[in-house]
């Protein structure tokens, strides 16, 4: 097909006038793309502001449970919960991440008594009830083992499933975690209970104020470069997702965001799966800053921003301005 010149072909002409623009328009953000990652803490009635997230606060069970509503309100399909494990109930083994009474399942039921229609997504990883604030079990030498830190994990998506979780997203990327939490799964009786794998998750600079937010920051000694994956690679991505969408995972994850659409555009243009991006904690740290000094609009760099996940291949999003972002949709 040969293509009209200009002056036939002008493509400002489309752009002209608002309804045209919105008519034209490739793709689309909606409340329903924003999954909201938030912090329970112990006691009642409490909010602990984080300091390298302003704006994002940790929230007792009873005022997760408002957030909740809010969100649901809002139009947030579905909420992703963390905990922050107090030190005294860290351990070398994790074993916290294995009580049916810890925090994450407290607030689970609690949530799903209350507001019963918006999903849960938990995170099955050990680094928020690790002392040495590592992901899995580490050996003598220090090394995050990974078949070991597996039995582990599938004992902590059992634990979730059974408090009610929705969709297990374990972010520790052992290798074949998916595949054995999927069995695990399967001959528990939740057959429902959907993996969402992060597939692609990157050893990055961009986490600091999530380890601050679940406790973990100041335990952390070393990094996690073996076993999350190197920023320098993407065709590594694609055989990470290859296997965990072999494995049984649902959706697949790439994590950080921003900083790697092109590896989810990459991925979704592979695979014919559903794929989510986690915008990090250090992403939003950096549009807040941002918009504190004046160098943007902040509404306009958050939904910028996310929508740039939707033109990149995204079915949705897990960012910690999705209540914002939400209620700026649905004004
Ligand atoms: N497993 C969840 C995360 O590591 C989140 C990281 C972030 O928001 O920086
Ligand atoms: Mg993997």
């Amino acid at each position: 097909m040969t293509q009209a010149s200009y002056p036939a072909l002008r493509l400002r002409r489309t752009r002209a006038s608002a309804w045209s623009r919105a008519m034209h328009a490739e793709n689309r953000l909606t409340p329903s793309d924003l999954i909201w990652p938030l912090f329970v803490t112990e006691g009642q009635g409490v909010e602990e502001p984080i300091k390298s997230l302003p704006g994002v606060s940790r929230w007792s069970v009873d005022l997760m449970v408002q957030r909740a509503r809010e969100a649901q309100a809002a139009g947030i399909p579905c909420l992703a919960l963390f905990p922050n494990t107090q030190p005294e109930r860290r351990s070398d083994d994790g074993a916290e991440a294995l009580n049916p009474d810890n925090l994450m399942c407290t607030a689970i039921r609690a949530i799903k008594d209350a507001v019963p229609g918006i999903g849960i997504l938990t995170d099955v990883a050990l680094d928020p009830y690790t002392a040495h604030g590592q992901d899995g079990l580490l050996d003598e030498a220090g090394y995050v083992v990974n078949d070991a830190t597996i039995d582990v994990l599938i004992g902590q998506s059992l634990n979730q499933a059974a408090a009610g979780a929705d969709i297990i997203a374990p972010s520790d990327m052992m290798d074949g975690r998916v595949g054995a939490i999927r069995e695990a799964l399967e001959e528990e009786g939740h057959a429902n209970v959907q993996i969402m794998a992060y597939a692609a998750k990157y050893a990055s600079a961009f986490y600091g104020p999530f380890r601050d937010a679940v406790g973990s920051g100041g335990l952390l000694k070393g990094n996690k470069k073996s076993y999350q994956m190197d920023p320098a690679n993407s065709q590594e991505a694609l055989r990470e997702v290859a296997l965990d969408i072999a494995e049984g995972a649902d959706s697949v994850m790439v994590k950080p965001g921003l900083p790697y659409l092109d590896i989810i555009a990459r991925v979704k243009d592979r695979f014919e799966v559903p794929v989510f991006a986690y915008q990090v904690s250090g992403e939003y740290a950096m549009l807040e800053a941002a918009a504190a000094v004046g160098a943007g609009d902040r509404d306009a760099l958050v939904l910028e921003t996310l929508l740039a996940f939707k033109r990149a291949g995204c079915s949705g999003v897990l960012t910690y301005h999705a209540l914002h972002a939400a209620r700026l949709l649905g004004a």
